[in-house]
């Protein structure tokens, strides 16, 4: 044997021990990464006696190795804890996909007093959401070109805790040049967001039937959706006259300004254009989807038809339509303003009966604080505070909650909060426990009460919400992301390992 020869053979059995060797001494110096996760481990399995796989809710293990899921072994024990693999018997806790919100609006770069990042990532982590998808507005600038794109993905770099993808925005000054939009798309922008109706933004304006036509011929091309905010003002009586302020308290009045007429105007116009989307013969067109959906009377039925008849639609609703009604909100609390409105009762079990029958496609937050001087709380003034409410830390005890009294089942719940939005972002490897998908999960006891109030942290920037003081059932004990343990029983990682993810 020669002695270059003999120097190969040496290498290779080095290069052989040193990749039997470094997972073991890998995972006993805390991951090469230290600080990503709580576990000091980067190869262990998860037991518990209700997983909820893709063949439903079963006792099993799930082992995880490197940020991913390599196995799932149908057992009524856990597995024996060995030196090369930690294991976690959760009992008879909820193993299950962690969370995916397509709908955040975390404000950063330009608007940190209002949400942020850190703060954001920290709730949704705390909350058992693995994946966030930010909105192109209230950052500042908005997220509507290139730069501005590849500004707001520095901005999040070493700063989330979990995973966040970015919709890009939609606005006149963009939707008729091509070259503007294949660059945002070319960025990394996992789809586009735009409103018909004012966004409350002055850099962020509306878009018309002729701007989503446009837009969509791209979006196409690239196979990634079009989000809408779906409501088409039309004058009203009001706006003739000037109301004093005991009059803009009332919930009444500002129901009032915007009726379920906005949403259908807007979703007919939406139906009509998503039939002129199979460009180029392509069947595969653009797909276009409603944003939180409140009106579940003519809105519905109108996406009910259009989806029997094959058009590319899906829509999702908000846990605030779910869980409250317009009978319920004081005169004054603006807490509860946003856009579309939060209607009457029977408008919100039209809904839930929606979610169950499958007319609706998932859940989102909408999470969309302001800073709280925006909420106008103390004038109340319900035409001029911020519309937007801010929950995203408690969306996974709310729908189960309210959810159960509906007879939704933990599976569809699941569907509705993981599978369905990680598949309209995109994101094959996310949204379910099966080998090969990334090792995001959230680990809850569904049976244990909490109240949203004092001796319950709320990560988000500011506390203001609806929610307060509401008794739920459901805490989350611990979350997952990418095999890193992020969140445990009021403990963030100390480091932000949450990654940027760019469409590609
Ligand atoms: N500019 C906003 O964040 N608006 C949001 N506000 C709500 N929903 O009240 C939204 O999603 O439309
Ligand atoms: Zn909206
Ligand atoms: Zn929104």
């Amino acid at each position: 044997m020669n002695s270059s020869l003999l120097l190969g053979v040496a290498i290779a059995i080095a290069i052989g021990c040193a990749s039997i060797l470094l997972p073991y001494f890998y995972d006993r110096n805390q991951g090469l990464n230290e600080g990503c996760s709580l576990l000091p481990h980067t190869h262990f399995w998860l037991y518990s006696k209700r997983v909820l796989t893709s063949g439903g809710i079963m006792p099993a293990a799930v082992e995880i190795n490197g940020g991913h899921i390599v196995s799932i072994v149908h057992q009524n024990k856990a597995p024996k804890q060995t030196k090369r693999a930690h294991v976690i018997d959760y009992g008879n806790a909820v193993i299950m996909p962690g969370l995916v919100d397509v709908h955040v609006h975390l404000n950063e770069p330009g608007r940190v007093e209002w949400e942020g990042f850190v703060t954001g990532t920290k709730a949704a982590a705390a909350g058992g959401f693995t994946t966030l998808i930010d909105m192109p507005l209230n950052s500042f600038p908005t997220t509507t070109s290139k730069e501005a794109f590849d500004m707001k993905v520095d901005a999040a770099k070493g700063r989330l805790f979990v995973d966040v993808g970015f919709w890009g925005g939609l606005v006149p000054e963009n939707a008729l040049n091509n070259t503007a939009i294949d660059e945002l798309l070319q960025a990394g922008a996992l789809g586009l967001k735009s409103f018909m109706c004012p966004s409350g933004i002055n850099d962020f304006g509306q878009t018309n039937a002729s701007h989503i036509k446009e837009a969509l011929r791209i979006l196409a091309k690239y196979q990634r959706p079009l989000l809408v905010h779906a409501e088409i003002p039309r004058p009203s009586e009001d706006e003739k006259t000037e109301m004093d302020i005991s009059e803009r308290r009332m919930y009444s009045t500002y129901l009032r300004t915007r009726p379920p007429s906005w949403e259908e105007e807007a979703i007919k116009i939406l139906i009509a254009v998503s039939k002129d989307t199979h460009f180029d013969g392509s069947k595969d067109g653009a797909h276009i989807h409603i944003v939180h959906l409140s009106d579940s009377s003519v809105s519905l039925d109108l996406i009910k038809e259009a989806k029997e008849s094959g058009a590319r639609i899906s829509v999702e609703t908000c846990p605030h339509y779910l869980v409250f009604s317009a009978e319920e909100i004081s005169d004054g609390d603006t807490r509860f303003k946003c856009a579309p409105p939060i209607r009457d009762v029977l408008n919100r079990e039209r809904l839930w009966k929606a979610l169950k029958d499958g007319h609706i496609d998932m859940l989102s937050s909408d999470h969309s604080p302001s800073s709280p001087e925006l909420k106008l709380l103390e004038a109340g003034d319900f035409l001029r505070a911020w519309g937007g409410i801010s929950s995203l830390q408690f969306g996974l005890p709310v729908t189960w909650s309210y959810g159960q009294q509906h007879g939704l089942q933990l599976e569809q719940l699941s569907e509705l909060w993981s599978q369905r939005p990680a598949k309209l972002a995109g994101q094959q490897k996310k949204g379910t426990i099966v080998t090969g998908n990334d090792a995001d999960i959230v680990v809850w006891d569904p049976e244990n009460e909490i109240q949203i109030g004092e001796n319950y942290t709320i990560y988000h920037k500011h506390p203001i919400t609806p929610y307060t003081g509401k008794h739920l059932f459901g805490s989350v004990i611990t979350t997952f992301v990418r095999g890193n343990m992020v969140y445990e029983n009021g403990s963030h990682a100390s480091t932000a390992c949450g990654v940027p993810i760019l469409a590609v």
